[in-house]
């Protein structure tokens, strides 16, 4: 299975994160979260990463050129774009994107087109905050591209068998402390996302 760390605010946390096994490593862009970074202080981080490791620079209600200039800056390969209020003209972005579903009941699960969306549980904080979105809304939902986020951990992960979800994406659950990755739940996270 593949896996997004997000909420990286440090190289000691994205050269742990790496190592456990992650695939990709996301920035949170967004100044009211505790895990925000400074785009450039996320770039130093970049440059001293390995080659195939993804960046994912995280964004909420933003215009698109401050998307387009914080991801050059960061150097961030993807957007992760919360765009609750249609502030972001997605076909102007320079960058490959992924948009969030901030699911609040099954019925906005239904009817989602044929493209690559990140699914999380609707908090008013925007994310972060370790709520699941219930996995029996996803019973008749093809989820094949589908990130799945929200309140993962190493230990509920095993309930994701047989969903075949695209990834997975965890922040809190693998936090020793807000904005403070805890290596050993990342390894045991990875460890279980191996065996969906
Ligand atoms: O992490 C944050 O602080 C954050 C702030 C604003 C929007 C999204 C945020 N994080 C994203 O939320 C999901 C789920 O996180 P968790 O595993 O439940 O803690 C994840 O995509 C984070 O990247």
């Amino acid at each position: 299975m593949r896996v997004k760390i997000c909420g990286i605010t440090n190289l000691e946390d994205a050269l742990d994160a790496i190592q456990a096994g992650a695939s990709a490593l996301g920035f949170v862009f967004y100044e009211k979260s505790p895990r925000y970074i400074e785009p450039f202080e996320a770039r130093k981080i970049v440059d001293k990463l390995p080659p195939f490791i993804q960046t994912v620079g995280l964004f909420v209600n933003e215009s698109t050129n401050y998307i387009n200039q914080v991801c050059t800056n960061a150097k961030m390969q993807i957007a992760q774009i919360i765009d609750d209020d249609n502030y972001t003209e997605l076909e102007s972005l320079e960058i490959k994107y992924i948009e969030v579903i901030r699911a609040k009941n099954k019925n906005d699960l239904l009817n989602i087109d044929d493209k690559y969306y990140l699914v999380d549980a609707f908090v008013e904080s925007f994310g972060g905050a370790g709520k699941r979105v219930a996995l029996d809304w996803f019973d008749e939902v093809d989820c094949s591209k589908i990130v799945l986020a929200g309140g993962l951990t190493y230990e509920n992960i095993k309930e994701l068998k047989g969903y075949n979800f695209f990834a997975i994406d965890v922040s809190s659950g693998v936090e020793a402390s807000k904005g403070k990755k805890d290596k050993d739940k990342m390894i045991k996270f990875i460890k279980a996302s191996n065996e969906i």
